[in-house]
């Protein structure tokens, strides 16, 4: 009985109809009404405070954010993101370039936009720090080049909005497209990678290079693997690559032909630069030359592939700092683009440039070569085990003509293996933490 009338009076409380109060709430009403009435007698002096404070809030959040410790904690709807986009982008010298390059946080991405911003071109990076190999790298080559003041977004090559968003914010003069899914082995383990970074993730760069206003030229990374099962050496630019040996190599090839198109199409100037293993200091840990030092220095063996009949591997290694050097000079010597495309309407000035260039070193070494220089800079003996190569995408030999670009961007690369080795080594120890140990045992 209690229970019901307690519960009748508790429906009494609220009104029934919006906006009305029973009679019998009265009391309550005029309860509530003295107590709020004599709440905002006390704090109306306080309110033009309040309101001052929050305003001073306000003010400092938007104009005077604390700088963050990470460049990666802003988000592309941000005022600060788009000041900190602008300002990387903005070149220290006159008439210097503006490059947006992709794949920053790479190897080669930040070798080449480090020396880029240090002769004073403007440098926006672009990556998308995935899990190929350890992001901490990634993630100390991104801290390396924000000392430096480059601006690494972090993003995919598939989010067109948030490229499109770049070209809206900067008028780049070159990109350097150096974002892809590399290794040659791992396109058995996953070949959609390589679709999603070096095919769609191409694409949607080169859709919004096209619609940009002004077009850059476009510089990118294609490679020695698309010569594949050509025996004919050393391999020239003219020679057929129409028997890829990997599916890295299939895309990268596939690439030579769609810049074509957007070349072609819409007089986007194109230069493709086919890397010749590429190794160094802040290297891929991915590569043979890192991970035999990592091996050696852990006492593990490492696994050195043979061709038939025993017969050794070669590769052109080729050095980073000539590398950087070949990008530069394709850079440099790039011509603009030729199209625009306003208003849906696509127009074309003349054609446009493409190019295509080796970028090796034109001295291929062996693998176990390669080891031996590994032991002698490391002091140390590697546990070797041999294996035959298997079918999974190698190819037994690789070796570089290189006049083409000699002639036509100044290459001329100047470091043998045994120097490269020797500085990659003192990185490595210095980077993880060898220097002191193998100091003293040396
Ligand atoms: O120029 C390129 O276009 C490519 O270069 C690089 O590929 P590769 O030349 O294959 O380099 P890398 O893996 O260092 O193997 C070197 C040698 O060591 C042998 N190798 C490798 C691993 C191993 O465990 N044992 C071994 O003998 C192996 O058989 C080979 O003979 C890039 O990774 C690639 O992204 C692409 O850019």
């Amino acid at each position: 009985m209690s229970m019901r009338i307690n519960l009748d009076q508790n429906d009494n409380v609220h009104p029934s109809t919006p906006g009305k109060i029973k009679i019998e709430n009265r009391s309550y009403s005029l309860f509530f009404h003295r107590h709020i009435q004599r709440f905002l007698a006390s704090t109306t002096p306080l309110i033009p405070w309040f309101v001052f404070i929050i305003s001073l809030i306000a003010i400092f959040y938007t104009f005077n954010t604390p700088f963050p410790t990470h460049p990666q904690s802003y988000s592309s709807h941000d005022i600060q993101w788009e000041k900190k986009v602008r300002s990387s982008a903005n070149p220290r010298r006159k008439d210097g370039h503006i490059v947006l390059v992709t794949g920053v946080a790479g190897f080669v991405g930040a070798h080449v936009s480090l020396a880029l911003v240090k002769r004073g071109d403007g440098v926006v990076g672009l990556d998308n720090f995935n899990s190929y190999y350890d992001p901490s790298l990634k993630k100390a080559r991104r801290d390396l080049l924000w000392s430096h003041g480059v601006f690494v977004v972090d993003g995919d090559l598939n989010d067109g909005a948030l490229l499109n968003l770049l070209f809206d914010v900067v008028a780049f003069t070159h990109v350097i497209h150096l974002a892809a899914q590399a290794g040659v082995r791992y396109a058995i383990e996953n070949p959609s990678s390589y679709i999603h970074s070096n095919i769609a993730g191409l694409v949607s760069l080169l859709e919004s290079c096209k619609t940009a206003d002004p077009q850059p030229a476009v510089i990118w990374a294609s490679s020695s693997s698309v010569y594949g099962l050509n025996e004919k050496v050393p391999f020239s630019e003219s020679d057929l690559t129409d028997r890829p040996a990997s599916l890295y190599a299939a895309t990268k090839k596939a690439g030579e032909e769609i810049t074509h198109t957007y070349n072609h199409i819409y007089g986007l100037s194109i230069t493709g630069l086919r890397f010749f293993t590429v190794y160094g200091p802040w290297g891929r840990p991915d590569m043979a030359y890192f991970s035999f030092t990592r091996n050696i220095l852990q006492g593990k063996p490492i696994t050195i592939y043979r061709g038939k009949d025993r017969v050794d591997l070669a590769r052109d290694f080729t050095y980073i700092d000539d590398i950087v050097k070949g990008c530069l000079g394709a850079l440099d010597t790039a011509t603009k683009s030729t199209g625009s495309v306003g208003s849906g309407k696509r127009k074309k000035s003349g054609p446009a440039m493409y190019r295509i260039f080796n970028l090796g070193n034109t001295n291929p070494v062996t693998v176990p070569t390669l080891v031996a220089l590994l032991e002698k800079h490391l002091k140390m003996k590697a546990k070797k085990n041999w294996l035959e190569m298997p079918g999974n995408g190698d190819v037994p030999y690789t070796n570089a003509n290189i006049t083409k670009a000699k002639k036509e961007i100044g290459y001329k690369p100047s470091t043998d293996l045994n120097t490269g080795l020797r500085k990659f080594v003192k990185w490595y120890l210095s980077y993880y933490g060898y220097s002191n140990k193998w100091n003293k045992n040396s």
